[in-house]
């Protein structure tokens, strides 16, 4: 099939990508010409794991091929999926300008029958207003479907190739058909292809993103409590997850949910309560423990040095929103900086693929080192704030060796606590006993 995704980023460059791998025919087209000259020239503008063999493969066949022009972009694709942004507004509403305003030029230039796809994350009669924009200018005839994007970052082409559902909100009996087409390739393994209206479908996207990030906040809150009780969330975790009811996953407590779907999305569907006079008070409180989470290290290490951090020396391990990716939007690391900045500290930073990102926004303010080690000299402790896999087994010695207080704060309890004591660290972590030497 000839495919179309406008707007290239993690979701549609996966999109784009993927889609091409069964053997559709792509044109990703993005405003952005920086970018699009990268990908024309082979390179994947983001960090995402496999991307890059995929994409490779399906340009040298190619069917993967991008541009900056939304008319070419419409001229090939008889489905065209919009992967464009739909940031934060001022009053925590999503903002719908992106795809408005792309909706509004493919009315005014489409010339045959074309399905246009949802696929950024919108609130509840966005594809109705997509609709009505369309057929403003529109000379044919068209469908809007809603097909929000369930991947995660970091295993954003697994997610993709392996969906556990795909859900597909459509009026449409031509444009279902086309969707089911398009997809089956993805769910051989059983897993299904759900079809529902399209309110539904846009609502099932910001109820999955709110769920989860209730439930991680759920726990951020029992290890609070932990802390107050001197109980082991780490214990309560695994006692709790093992009901299969519950479930094991989305239960890790830390310093909060960051990234660039969960914060926007909870506040989205919050401000769309709102709007129709619903008060959507678990996601109230979810936002705000959310917010105080973020910095929920600060008081210990306050705590540690005596309120005294002018001069001190940080090493942050960690500063993307979670591991396997470079995306540092609410990025809990950034809250932590900002704070430890304010206070008088100094940061030393690394992390494996974040830190180009994170010096374009904090420049010469923080420092940032080579490897996870080096961060580590003359610095007064090391926080952690990103669970990356190269920090799950460090050298403790070398730890020891560098840092002048013998003392890390773990936001991602990355350690046993019994391991820890044995090497002689104090040990500061989230909903568990710490380590004091
Ligand atoms: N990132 C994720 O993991 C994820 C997962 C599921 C759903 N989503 C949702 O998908 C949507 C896109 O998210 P993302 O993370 O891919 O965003 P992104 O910011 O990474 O990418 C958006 C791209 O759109 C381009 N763009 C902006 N205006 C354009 C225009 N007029 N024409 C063409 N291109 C344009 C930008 O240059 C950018 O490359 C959002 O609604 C998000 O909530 C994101
Ligand atoms: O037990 C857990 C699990 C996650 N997190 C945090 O939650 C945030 C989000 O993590 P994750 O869901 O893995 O990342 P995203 O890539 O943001 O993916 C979410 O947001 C996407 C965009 O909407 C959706 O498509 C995905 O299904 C949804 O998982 C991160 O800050 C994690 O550190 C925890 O604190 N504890």
């Amino acid at each position: 099939m000839r495919i179309s995704v406008i707007g290239t980023g993690y979701v549609g460059l996966v999109t784009g990508t993927c889609l091409a791998e069964t053997g559709n025919e792509v044109v990703c087209v993005d405003i952005n010409e920086q970018k699009v000259q990268k990908m024309r020239n082979g390179e994947v503008p983001i960090y995402e794991p496999h991307l890059d063999v995929l994409f490779d493969r399906n340009i040298k066949a190619g069917r993967l091929t991008f541009s900056t022009s939304l008319e070419e972009g419409l001229e090939h694709g008889e489905i065209i999926f919009l992967a464009l942004p739909t940031p934060e507004d001022e009053d925590g509403s999503a903002d719908l300008s992106y795809v408005l305003g792309v909706a509004d030029d493919i009315g005014k230039r489409i010339t045959e029958y074309k399905v246009i796809v949802d696929k950024s994350t919108v609130p509840v009669g966005t594809a109705e207003k997509v609709q009505e924009v369309i057929a403003k200018n529109a000379k044919c005839d068209f469908d809007v479907v809603s097909n929000p994007e369930f991947l995660r970052e970091g295993f954003a082409v697994d997610d993709f190739l392996k969906p556990e559902r795909i859900v597909v909100g459509s009026s449409s009996q031509r444009a279902t058909e086309l969707m089911e087409k398009l997809y089956k390739p993805f769910v051989r393994s059983g897993n299904p292809i759900i079809i529902m209206d399209e309110k539904s479908a846009e609502l099932t996207k910001y109820a999955a993103n709110s769920f989860l990030a209730a439930k991680i906040t759920f726990m951020n809150e029992i290890a609070n409590y932990c802390e107050k009780v001197g109980a082991d969330v780490d214990k309560v975790r695994r006692g709790m997850g093992t009901d299969s009811r519950i479930g094991k996953r989305f239960l890790f407590p830390g310093i909060g949910y960051g990234g660039s779907c969960f914060p926007k999305d909870v506040k989205a569907l919050h401000k769309s309560g709102k709007d129709v006079d619903y008060d959507f008070q678990i996601l109230d409180s979810v936002i705000k423990v959310n917010q105080k989470q973020k910095t929920a290290l600060l008081p210990k290490i306050k705590t540690y040095f005596d309120n005294d951090l002018d001069d001190k020396t940080f090493a942050v391990w960690g500063l993307a929103f979670k591991p396997e990716t470079d995306d540092i939007r609410e990025a809990p690391a950034l809250y932590l900086i900002d704070e430890l900045l304010n206070a008088g500290a100094k940061v030393k930073a690394f992390d494996p693929e974040a830190m180009d990102n994170v010096k374009r926004k904090y420049e010469d303010r923080i420092q940032f080192s080579k490897t996870m080690y080096e961060a580590l000299d003359n610095t007064d402790a090391l926080i952690i704030c990103t669970e990356w896999s190269i920090f799950r087994t460090p050298d403790f010695k070398k730890i020891k060796d560098s840092l002048k207080e013998n003392v890390i704060f773990d936001g991602r309890n990355l350690y046993d606590i019994s391991d820890v004591e044995k090497e002689g660290v104090s040990y500061f972590s989230i909903g568990r006993k710490d380590i004091i030497l």
